[in-house]
C-alpha cells in the first residue's frame, strides 16, 4: 500500500478543495433559492397591490399570479437540490474524514491510553467530525450563498441607483461582516472558557466511570459528585451568559433588518414620488428585503460559531501528530480492523486470515534488547535506562519490581508500542517498533481480558477469525474449559453476558489463553494475569499457562516470587534500571536480599511440584 504523510494537510482546506465544485454548486443553488424567495415576495407584493386596485379582469394580474406560482415552486425545488448537493458532498467528505481519523488513531491502538485521554478520544471520534460536517453545511455554504446574493442584490440596485446601492451595500455589509466580527471578538474568551469547562467535565466523568469501584470503595463518591456538580454549574453559567449574548446580538440584527426594510420603503417611495416607479411596485421593494436581509443575518450568526470548529480542527490535527498515515484509497473502504473484529465477533471467515497465518509461520521468538532507554516526552526522568536482555526462542524471563519501576514501559518497548530513545529491540534480528500497530509476533495475556457480548466460540475466535469449531474446541480443551463450556445451555453458542460476567476471573483468563493459542504467536507477554485471583486459582492458572505455552518465548511481569525456579532468568527493576538479575539458583546463592524476598513471599503451594507435572 502507498504510504504518504498527511499530517501537514489541513483537515478543512484539503477536503474543501476535493469537493470544491460540489460546494460551489450547492452555494449557487443556495443563492438561487434565496433569490427565488426574494422574487416570490417581490411578485407577491405587486400582485397584492394590483389585486387591491380591483382589476377589471383576471388577465391584468395573470402574469404576477404565474410568477408567484413559478417562484414559489422553484424556491422549494431549488432549496431541495441545494440540500441534496450540499449534504451529499458533506457526507462523502465526512466519511473520508472518519477513515482518515481511524487510520491515524488505529495504528496507535497499543499506546492509545498514553497518548490520548479517554474523554479526548471520545470527543475526537464522536463530536469533532460532526462539528466539521457543520463547518461546511452551516458555515461555509450559507456564507457563500449570502455573499453571492449580496453581490447580485447590490449590483441590481446599482443598476437602478448607484448612491443608494452604495448605502445599502454598507448597511448589509454591517449585517454580514461587521456585526458577526464584533460578536465573535467579544465572545471569544467566553466561548473558549465554556469549551474548556465542558471538556474538563467530560474528563472527570470518564475518569469517574473507569474508576467507579475505587471511588465507591474509598468513600469519595460525595466528593466526586460535589466537584462534578461544581464543574457543571461553572460550565452552565458560562453557557447561559453566552446564550444571553447571542440573544442580544440576534435582537440587534433583527432591528437592523427592520431598519433596512424602512430604508428600502422610503427609497422606493421617493422613486414613486418622482414618477420613476409605478406605485404598485412599492410593496414589492419593501417585501423583497425580508428574505435577503434574513439570509445575511443567518450567515453572520453562523460565523460566530467558528471558534468551536477551530478547536475540533486542532484536536483532529493533533491526532495525526508524528503519525504516518496510509493514503486513503479512491473508494474509501470500511476500516479493515473493524471488519476483522466484526468478522471475529460474527464468526464469518476473514479473508486476511491466511495472510496473518503466513506472518506467523516465519517468526522465531528470539528477543534481543540492546542497551535500551526510554523517556516519556513529558517526563524529566528516564522510565527505562540501559536495559540489555537476550531471550532465546522458547526462553522464559520474569520481570519484577515495585510500582513505577518501569516494567510496563519495558513491555511496551518489547512489543513495539514504544520506540526506544536509545538502543534497539529486535526479534530474530528485525526491529520490533511498529508505531503502535498490531504485531503478529506478540500475544498478551493481561490482568483483565475483555469478553464481548457474543457467543463463547466467537470470543475465542477473536484470536483467529478463520478458526474452525474443531480448532476452537481443541484449544478450549487445552486450557481446561471444555467441560465447563459443554455444560452451558447452548455450549459454544452460549452468549457471554456483558463483560463476561457469566465466567469467573480464572475462567476469563483461560478464555483469553485459548485466544492466544489460536493466534500461535512466538512470544507471549504475561502482564500480571493472576492479579485478583485467589492463591489456588492463581496456582492452577499458572500451571496451565506454563504447560500449554511450552516452547514459546515468555516474558512474565509478576509481583510474586512463586514459580521463579522455572524461569531462565529473573530480573528485578528499580527506577527504570535493572537492580538484580540471574537465575533463581544463582540469586538464591549470591543475593541475601533475594532469599529474604523469596521467604517473605510465603508461597501457599509448592509450585515446583505442580509445575513439574
Ligand atoms: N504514559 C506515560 N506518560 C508519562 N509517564 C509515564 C507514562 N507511563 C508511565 N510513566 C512513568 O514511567 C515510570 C515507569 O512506569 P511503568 O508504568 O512502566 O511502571 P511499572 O513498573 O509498570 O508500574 P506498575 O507495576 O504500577 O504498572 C513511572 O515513573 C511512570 O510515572
Amino acid at each position: 500500500m502507498r504510504v504518504v504523510d498527511n499530517s501537514g494537510q489541513s483537515w478543512f482546506l484539503s477536503y474543501l478543495r476535493q469537493y470544491f465544485w460540489a460546494f460551489l454548486a450547492a452555494a449557487l443553488l443556495g443563492a438561487l433559492a434565496i433569490g427565488c424567495a426574494g422574487a416570490l415576495l417581490f411578485a407577491s407584493g405587486h400582485l397584492i397591490t394590483r389585486s387591491a386596485l380591483k382589476p377589471e379582469n383576471i388577465l391584468m394580474v395573470y402574469v404576477p399570479i404565474v410568477l408567484v406560482r413559478t417562484f414559489g415552486f422553484s424556491k422549494a425545488v431549488i432549496q431541495y437540490l441545494e440540500r441534496l448537493v450540499g449534504h451529499d458532498a458533506a457526507l462523502r467528505l465526512v466519511s473520508r474524514m472518519r477513515v482518515r481519523l481511524y487510520r491515524a488513531v488505529e495504528p496507535q491502538a497499543l499506546m492509545i491510553r498514553s497518548k490520548f485521554r479517554t474523554g479526548d478520544l471520545l470527543g475526537l471520534l464522536a463530536e469533532d467530525i460532526d462539528q466539521l460536517q457543520n463547518i461546511y453545511l452551516k458555515l461555509v455554504l450559507p456564507a457563500l450563498s449570502a455573499l453571492l446574493i449580496y453581490a447580485a442584490g447590490i449590483s441590481a440596485l446599482g443598476w437602478m441607483d448607484g448612491t443608494f446601492a452604495l448605502l445599502m451595500g454598507l448597511y448589509c455589509g454591517y449585517l454580514l461582516v461587521i456585526a458577526p466580527a464584533i460578536s465573535l471578538w467579544t465572545s471569544l474568551a467566553q466561548r473558549r472558557t465554556f469549551k474548556q469547562e465542558r471538556s474538563k467535565a467530560y474528563q472527570e466523568l470518564t475518569d469517574a466511570l473507569f474508576g467507579m469501584s475505587d471511588l465507591v470503595l474509598s468513600g469519595r463518591t460525595e466528593h466526586f459528585l460535589a466537584s462534578f456538580a461544581g464543574q457543571q454549574s461553572k460550565a452552565t453559567a458560562v453557557e447561559s451568559s453566552l446564550r444571553r449574548r447571542e440573544w442580544r446580538a440576534h435582537w440587534t440584527a433583527q432591528c437592523v433588518v427592520g431598519g433596512g426594510i424602512v430604508i428600502m420603503t422610503v427609497w422606493a417611495g421617493g422613486w414613486v414620488a418622482q414618477n420613476h416607479l409605478e406605485p404598485t411596485w412599492l410593496a414589492s421593494f419593501a417585501l423583497v428585503a425580508f428574505p435577503l436581509l434574513d439570509a445575511f443575518v443567518r450567515a453572520g450568526e453562523a460565523v460566530v460559531h467558528a471558534p468551536e470548529y477551530q478547536d475540533s480542527l486542532r484536536r483532529l490535527k493533533e491526532s495525526e501528530k508524528n503519525t504516518h498515515i496510509p493514503a486513503a484509497p479512491a473508494v474509501s473502504p470500511p476500516a479493515i480492523f473493524v471488519d476483522t473484529v466484526q468478522q471475529a465477533i460474527s464468526g464469518t471467515p476473514d479473508p486476511a486470515g491466511s495472510q496473518t497465518a503466513a506472518c506467523r509461520s516465519g517468526h522465531t521468538g528470539e528477543l534481543l534488547l540492546d542497551n535500551v532507554s526510554y523517556r516519556y516526552t513529558d517526563q524529566q526522568a528516564w522510565s527505562v535506562r540501559h536495559i540489555s536482555l537476550h531471550v532465546p526462542q522458547g526462553g522464559n524471563v520474569a520481570l519484577l519490581g515495585r510500582s513505577g519501576a518501569g516494567k510496563s514501559t519495558l513491555l511496551n518497548l518489547i512489543q513495539g508500542a514504544l520506540q526506544p530513545n536509545e538502543g534497539s529491540v529486535t526479534v530474530a534480528g528485525t526491529p520490533v517498533y511498529t508505531g503502535g500497530a498490531y504485531s503478529s509476533l506478540f500475544a498478551v495475556l493481561n490482568q483483565q481480558p475483555y469478553l464481548f457480548d457474543t457467543t463463547v466460540a466467537n470470543n475465542i475466535r477473536l484470536g483467529r477469525p478463520d478458526a474452525s469449531l474443531e480448532e476452537v474446541r481443541a484449544v478450549t480443551e487445552q486450557v481446561g474449559l471444555a467441560a465447563l463450556i459443554d455444560s452451558l445451555p447452548e455450549g459454544y453458542d452460549t452468549r457471554m453476558q456483558e463483560t463476561g460476567l457469566r465466567f469467573s476471573g480464572g475462567e476469563r483468563q483461560r478464555i483469553a489463553l485459548a485466544r492466544i493459542l489460536l493466534q500461535n504467536h512466538p512470544i507471549i507477554l504475561l502482564d500480571e494475569p493472576t492479579v485478583g485471583l485467589d492463591p489456588l486459582t492463581e496456582h492452577e492458572l499458572m500451571q496451565t499457562i506454563f504447560h500449554v505455552l511450552k516452547g514459546k518465548t515468555l516474558i512474565w511481569i509478576t509481583h510474586h516470587l512463586t514459580g521463579m525456579e522455572h524461569m531462565d532468568e529473573v530480573i528485578f527493576m528499580e527506577k527504570g534500571v535493572i537492580s538484580m538479575r540471574g537465575s533463581h539458583e544463582q540469586l538464591w546463592q549470591e543475593q541475601p536480599r533475594y532469599r529474604n524476598l523469596y521467604e517473605l513471599d510465603h508461597p501457599l503451594l509448592d509450585t515446583r511440584s505442580a509445575l513439574d507435572h
